[in-house]
């Protein structure tokens, strides 16, 4: 069977782990978790915007497996500044940077800049990466189903809730999706991205949106472009969005920002 994008990541990503395990032990993590700003409630914030609104998940994403660079102008502070006043919720801020030249400080700096939540964007496996995503001030950790163990995935979602954040759980299909309802977590991210071909599909959503039983928050992640696809998505129930390659790609981030949100039945 050929490797998938996940399986390269992986792969990687387990040995950049034990590199800063080996050159910061827990314990400093941890202390330097202590140490952090205190948590903004993320859930929290996305239950309140799409109760009145849509709840907009605003990516920091200077590229991609899928479309290489996308920014060249990138600076995380001065975009999560646009995304705040173009009306975003929260902030996703990829720390990855091998696949997306992202970068750990780049989720302090975006944070920092803002009143916004923010979600370590990043390919978690260990523990070690949850404490550390805290000592970098994020408020929300993302756990995605296709490349953890359901034990796994506990584990990870148990030590968020233990520093105080929330936890996304990422889903691609059915059988993860069954999997991620057992866990705690209300916010189910439902990713229209096929991580095998890279296109995107709205489709995912509408059919996946039909699993998720009340009392989760659904986030409909990937492959939007337009207010359009946001009215869609929300006709599904997804009334919160994860959002960076269309935004990303704007001049005036701000601007682009307010005008995705804009109602298009209302406009
Ligand atoms: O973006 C990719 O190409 C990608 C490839 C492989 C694994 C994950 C990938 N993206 C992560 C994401 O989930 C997106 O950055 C996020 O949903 C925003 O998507 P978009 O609005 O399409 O940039």
């Amino acid at each position: 069977m050929t490797d998938t994008i996940l399986d390269r990541i992986k792969a990687y990503k387990l040995d950049e782990i034990a590199d800063d395990k080996a050159s910061l032990p827990l314990a400093d993590v941890e202390a330097a978790a202590h140490n952090a700003p205190p948590v903004r409630g993320f859930a929290e914030a996305l239950g309140r915007a799409q109760a009145k609104g849509y709840g907009l998940i605003a990516e920091v994403k200077k590229a991609s497996p899928s479309k290489g660079l996308i920014r060249k102008d990138f600076h995380p502070a001065s975009l999560a500044e646009a995304y705040e006043a173009g009306g975003a919720t929260c902030l996703s801020v990829l720390t990855d940077r091998p696949s997306f030249q992202g970068a750990k400080p780049f989720l302090t700096q975006a944070r920092k800049a803002t009143s916004l939540p923010a979600l370590r964007k990043d390919f978690m496996y260990d523990p070690y990466q949850v404490v550390e995503a805290r000592a970098l001030h994020a408020d929300c950790i993302l756990i995605i189903m296709a490349s953890v163990s359901d034990a796994q995935a506990a584990e990870l979602e148990d030590t968020a809730f233990d520093w105080g954040m929330d936890a996304l759980i990422e889903v691609h299909d059915r059988a993860e999706l069954d999997r991620a309802l057992v866990l705690k977590s209300p916010l189910i991210g439902i990713n229209n991205r096929n991580l095998k071909t890279f296109e995107t599909t709205l489709e995912t959503t509408r059919e996946l949106s039909k699993a998720v039983p009340p009392g989760r928050l659904m986030i409909s992640e990937s492959g939007l472009n337009t207010p359009e696809d946001l009215a869609d998505m929300a006709s599904c129930g997804a009334r919160s969005f994860l959002i960076g390659e269309s935004l990303m790609r704007q001049e005036n981030v701000a601007e682009a920002t307010r005008a995705l949100l804009k109602d298009p039945v209302a406009a």
